[in-house]
Formats: structure tokens, sequence, C-alpha cells
């Protein structure tokens, strides 16, 4: 069991009193596009054969840092008509450049495997979070392949890959047990591979499997062939990948918090742009908040969601979905009956350890949550006011606007921590509560 993260400094200023719901809801929220998708298809679009175009992309803090390693290993990314319109410019990858991984996880896994393309060192580092963050199986996965990586042995930021404009390619073991975007991150890269690439996984679990089929869609999309018959084997054919002028769907996990607010206060909350059919995780949104007490339902592409303020607690595994699991531990808090939520001990090294983070934060209110080995088990107890700890986490920052939504005097250290993914969340959240288009 690990212990607590480290607590983050907060002062008075960082300080952000989560608003008390004192009304039904009824808004409508419009949630930007999603960070999974962005990111991948930035990558594609880099690794084109001519130019491509993003419409409806993510800009927040993770986006953004893919962008610009994407513009130092000479890629050309700029804005189009909107901020979210990206136009994107393949060029060839160079090397002797440093590369920012932020936070972000989807930079630090989907990165490497491009740089080894280009034609010399690209230096990778990120913020003090990231450097804690599980790397050893990719770094590992592109050595096995011939690519030089110099991490001093440690498998963790900082590290350099040496590119020598190409990648043999053929046949790795990735135990991904600790991270999907170990093999996604692979995945994206390998049609430019000389052999392309045959990824085995070895772990004995593997989580956010909706998050690799996403994955291996978009590469159809670009006309990528990909074999995923055999269950934990991808084979990626060389080839070509083309470039598109594509639309990006709305992040169903950061339309969480939001449909989450429905149970919590009352009310309806309405998603525009939901896709009828989606790899993304959030698609399980629906199903999880019906079954927690709400009421879902999707009309010509807006999905509502619909509660009473009365919370059932619930008992899931959230592996393939990782990402939900602080926005439903929220939930989980504020409910009318115990919860344990399974299968997400790959949580322990996303943005801080959530887990650890989740069981401290709820316990400081006054909840009760505690750490099992994959997951938390969480009995709902009269909460009150007090800081609520964000680690860097966008995540955390929304959760405790959830709890904070029935729990006067939840003070949000560092909200602005969710510019990772969603910039301008609060005035979001304050739109929604006054039930206005957010
Ligand atoms: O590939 C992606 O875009 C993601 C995969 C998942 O990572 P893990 O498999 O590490 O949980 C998810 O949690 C993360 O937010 C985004
Ligand atoms: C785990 C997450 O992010 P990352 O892409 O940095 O892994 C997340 O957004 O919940």
């Amino acid at each position: 069991m690990t212990s607590a993260p480290a607590p983050s400094t907060a002062t008075p200023a960082d300080l952000w009193e989560a608003p008390v719901g004192e009304a039904a809801l009824a808004a409508t929220v419009e949630v930007p596009g999603s960070k999974s998708l962005t990111n991948r298809l930035l990558v594609l679009a880099a690794l084109a054969d001519g130019p491509g175009v993003l419409r409806g992309a993510l800009r927040s803090r993770d986006s953004d840092l893919m962008a610009a390693a994407l513009r130092s290993l000479g890629v050309e990314v700029t804005q189009g008509e909107t901020p979210s319109t990206l136009h994107v410019v393949p060029g060839t990858l160079r090397g002797d450049v440093d590369v920012d991984c932020g936070l972000a996880g989807t930079v630090m896994r989907f990165l490497p495997p491009v740089a080894a393309l280009a034609d010399g060192p690209v230096r990778f580092d990120g913020d003090a979070g990231a450097r804690v963050r599980p790397m050893g199986p990719v770094l590992d996965a592109l050595r096995g392949l011939g690519v030089g990586v110099d991490d001093g042995g440690r498998g963790l930021l900082p590290f350099t890959v040496t590119g020598h404009q190409g990648v043999r390619g053929g046949t790795v073991d990735v135990d991904a047990s600790g991270s999907s975007q170990f093999v996604s991150g692979m995945l994206l890269a390998a049609a430019r591979f000389d052999q392309g690439l045959t990824l085995r996984h070895t772990g004995p679990t593997l989580p956010s499997l909706p998050h690799i089929a996403m994955t291996v869609e978009t590469l159809r999309e670009v006309g990528v062939e990909v074999d995923d018959s055999r269950p934990g084997i991808w084979q990626v054919s060389p080839g070509p990948i083309a470039a598109r002028d594509v639309h990006v769907e709305p992040d169903l996990s950061n339309a969480a918090p939001f449909l989450g607010a429905a149970l919590v206060v009352g009310g309806s909350v309405s998603i525009p742009g939901w896709p009828t059919v989606t790899t993304q995780p959030g698609a399980m949104l629906p199903e999880l908040l019906t079954a927690m007490g709400g009421t879902a339902t999707l009309a010509d592409g807006v999905m509502t969601v619909t509660g009473t303020g009365e919370i059932h607690g619930i008992d899931v595994d959230l592996h393939a979905a990782g990402e939900l699991a602080p926005n439903v531990a929220a939930l989980a808090a504020l409910a009318d009956s115990p919860s344990r939520l399974r299968g997400i001990a790959h949580l322990r090294g996303h943005e801080t350890d959530r887990l650890a983070a989740l069981a401290t934060e709820i316990t400081r209110l006054g909840g009760r949550c505690e750490q099992t080995s994959d997951g938390l088990v969480i009995t709902p107890r009269p909460l009150h006011g007090a800081t609520f700890r964000t680690y860097h986490d966008h995540r955390m920052a929304t959760t405790a606007a959830m709890i904070g939504l029935r729990v006067p005097g939840v003070q949000v250290e560092d909200v602005d921590t969710t510019a990772k993914t969603l910039p301008g969340f609060t005035g979001m959240w304050d739109r929604m509560l006054a039930g206005g288009p957010a």
C-alpha cells in the first residue's frame, strides 16, 4: 500500500470555494474536444503523408504541450479560423531538441516512438509529478527495436531518445499493466517503422482497453492496417499514414463532473455533441450514472442526465475507464450506501497516486474512503468543509467541485490545475449552476 502523496503547498490565494448547488439544475454544457482523440490525431497528422486539419480540437495544457513538442520536432502546427481548428504540416523530424511533457501521459508515452524517427537526440522531461510516472515499458520496447535510449537505468523521465531517421520495427513484448498508453504510443508510430510492429502485452492485467481500441480505430481511419484479432497482440503493417480533415468528438470524461452534478443537486444537465458510437471510456457514464440513481437519455446527439439529489452506492470494476474513477468517487462519498471501485490499481501512476489522494482528501472532509489493493471502498458519512488538496490533478479538482455542490466550505486548492484538459472549468461550473448554456 502506498502512503498519501506529499501535500502540495497551498496559500489562501490558491483556494477556490466550490459553490453549493442551491436549486435544481437545468443546464446545457458544451464540453470541448477529447484530450485522448486530439493528441492521437495530432501525432497521426504529424506522421502523415501530407497536410491535415483537426476541427473541434481540445486547447488545453496537455494538447498545447503535444503541439509544441511536435513543432520542436519540425512539424508545423498552426491555429486556423478558430482556436480549436489546428492545421498540421508534417516535416522531416529533427533531433537535438527538447520536449516538455508537463504532466501529460499522452505526451510522455506517445512521443518517444515518434522521436525515434528523428535525426538525432530528443531530450524529454516534465513536471516533478511526471518524473514518477511509469515509462519503462515504452523505453524498453524502443531499445528492443534498436533505438538508443538513455534514461540512466531508471525507466522514468528525464530521458533521451536518439533517432537515426528510421526504426527497424519487428516484434516487442510490453508489460502494459501499468498503463494502456505504453501500447498506444508504440502503435501510433508503428506504421512508419520499416517492418511495422507486432506488440504483445505480457502483464497480468491491461487497463483502459477502450483507449487502445481508440488507437486502433484512429489508425484504421488513416489507412493503417492493424490486426487486433488476437487478445493482447496488435500487429501494425508498415505503410503510409493518410492526411485527413477530421472532427474531434467532445471529451466525454470531462462531461463526467457536469453530468454527475445532476445527481448531486437534482435536475438535469445536457451535453450536446454526444457521439452515438465512440471508443471514449466516457461512453460508460450513462450506465454508471443510471446505476447510481440518475436517468440518462440520448436524443438528437444530446445526452441528458437527470437526478433527484439521491445517489446510490455502486460496486463497479473501472479498469476500462479509470479516468472516470475520481468523479465516481465524489458521487460515492455523497451516496446513501457504500461503494466499491475495483480494477484501478494503475491509478497509482496517474497525475498523482489517485487512490491515496482520494482516500486522504475524502477523509479530510470527514468521509470514509479506504484503499484496497486495486481500488477504493467508500462508506458515506456526513461531510464538512475543509481544504481539498488536488496534487496537480485536474480530476481531483473536479471531484472536489462535485462534493462542494452539497457540502458547504469545500476549498479547492489550485483549481486552475483543471487547465490540463479543461481550461475555464470554474466559469463553466458557475454557468451550469446559473442554469444557462455553459
Ligand atoms: O490513451 C489515452 O488517451 C489515455 C489512456 C488512459 O491511461 P491509462 O491506461 O494509463 O489509465 C487514461 O487514463 C488517460 O487519461 C488517457
Ligand atoms: C490519467 C489521465 O491523464 P494522462 O493522459 O496524463 O495519463 C487523466 O486525464 O485522467
